[in-house]
């Protein structure tokens, strides 16, 4: 068991030797992490003992819900049998099979390779190398360069941190690196100005041949985009962008890239993001919710046509030693078994998915500074806007959204902000109750934050 500390030695212990991702380490230290302990289906508990609306699923990922024993019990099983062996050097072991057969049964057709990696970052740059040496194989190596989109995440390893489209993230350590281009994102509430969201669809789509043409179609080895970019706020593209995307990609002979590792298993309704939005990639990546987070396994599906190219390449010199690790394999079977054959995908479809998004537009379309009430499934947003009748967002980018999410947090539910959205991905499990409860005490917290935005002289 666990030795048993007080929150200020938990403290102080992790402000001495814990370098915290994505952290101003001194800001955090000086205020203290908050230590989190155990976690039941959709709720966290704190060293403080509190209680804590778990919103956002751990990091969009833990998609069973907190308490699996069932996943534990396979972990140990796995751990005494075989608690490692490797899959390079012509070996394999049951664990990462069986992995691989149930996998081609959740996933479209034509989708019968998978290759293993520890984290969506890790899925993604293996993409990048995948792409690359499949054209190669084609005899066309020029072929390289991959487009993303301007505030896309795609991960924070070199490949993917460049791929994405944070700049922030660009600014240190010298990102993009060659080979990575970008455009705008299909963001209608700020760049679809007076036209539909269907005719803004199309515009936006566009961008990505305008971009093919400027570099040349015979440099241009793929494409890559969340179906709805997760971490750059929830923007969900109108239902004409991808169809309008696979065109292009298709007419200039573009591989096309789904990342979805948000997206995947089970989290807008469909098994994938890309079935939502009825388009074909060539290649998906995929983490989170192929564990639910019990243990760090990512997955890169590859269709048939790069699968084929791959192959008839010979070596394919790349991989990770814990490609395929048979005690993450074990559990991330486990959990696309729970996923599928206690219908939690099919349920986020037919009933809590359409649940939540009736009860989140209900609850935040009445509050004077949010706009762009959206979501699909068991992921949604908001935007905190300074004047909804003009559109007008806050100058200062992140300020309200970090306000909101402080004051949501400090009420023990969590929610997160990107920029100005607050969005939200809870356990897919989350009871029609729980729905309610999570609603009415974000509500509560919203009146609150429209009452210190006037207080702050922000509105
Ligand atoms: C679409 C996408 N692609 C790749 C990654 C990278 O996955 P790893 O982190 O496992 O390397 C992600 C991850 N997305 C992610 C990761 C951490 C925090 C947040 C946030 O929204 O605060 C989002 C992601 O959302």
């Amino acid at each position: 068991m666990q030795k048993q500390r007080t929150t200020s030695q938990w403290r102080e212990l992790d402000a001495a030797h814990h370098l915290h991702p994505f952290t101003d380490t001194a800001s955090l230290n000086e205020a203290g992490a908050r230590v989190m302990t155990r976690g039941e289906g959709v709720y966290l508990w704190d060293s403080e003992g509190r209680k804590i609306m778990d919103g956002m699923a751990g990091l969009w990922c833990v998609n069973v819900g907190y308490g699996r024993k069932d996943f534990a019990e396979v972990a140990r099983r796995q751990m005494e049998e075989l608690p490692f062996y490797n899959t390079f050097f012509k070996t394999t072991h049951p664990a990462v099979v069986e992995l691989s057969a149930l996998l081609t049964e959740v996933t479209p057709a034509g989708f019968d390779h998978v290759f293993y990696t520890n984290s969506g970052s890790e899925s993604v740059d293996t993409m990048i190398r995948m792409v690359r040496r499949y054209w190669d194989v084609q005899g066309k190596p020029q072929k390289k360069t991959l487009i993303g989109r301007w505030n896309g995440y795609h991960g924070s390893t070199i490949g993917g941190a460049s791929l994405g489209g944070m700049k922030y993230m660009h600014e240190q350590g010298d990102l993009p690196i060659p080979g990575m281009a970008h455009i705008e994102q299909p963001w209608w509430y700020k760049h679809g100005k007076d036209m539909t969201p269907e005719e803004f669809g199309l515009v936006a789509a566009r961008w990505l041949e305008e971009k093919i043409l400027e570099i040349g179609a015979d440099k241009v080895a793929a494409f890559v985009g969340e179906p709805i970019q997760g971490a750059g706020g929830v923007i969900i593209p109108p239902a004409s962008y991808w169809p309008e995307i696979e065109r292009i990609c298709r007419k200039y002979d573009v591989l096309l890239v789904a990342d979805e590792v948000i997206c995947g298993f089970g989290r807008t309704g469909e098994w994938f993001g890309h079935q939502l939005f009825g388009f074909q990639p060539d290649i998906f990546t995929t983490a989170k919710g192929l564990s639910s987070g019990y243990l760090p396994i990512g997955a890169v599906f590859v269709g048939k046509r790069v699968a084929e190219g791959l192959i008839a390449g010979g070596d394919f010199n790349h991989g990770f030693t814990y490609s395929g690790h048979p005690v993450c394999a074990a559990v991330a079977h486990a959990n696309v078994a729970a996923l599928r054959d206690e219908g939690i995908v099919q349920r986020v479809k037919d009933d809590i998915g359409p649940y939540m998004q009736q009860r989140w537009r209900e609850t935040f379309s009445r509050f004077e500074h949010v706009d762009d009430v959206r979501g699909v499934g068991m992921i949604q947003a908001f935007t905190l806007v300074k004047n909804k009748a003009t559109r007008e967002l806050f100058p200062d980018v992140g300020e309200a959204g970090t306000l909101c999410r402080d004051i949501f947090f400090r009420n023990d539910l969590i929610m997160r902000a990107c920029g100005d959205h607050i969005v939200s991905a809870p356990p897919l499990v989350m009871t029609r109750a729980e729905v309610d409860e999570m609603l009415a005490l974000a509500a509560r917290c919203m009146e609150e934050f429209e009452q210190t935005l006037k207080a702050r002289g922000l509105v």
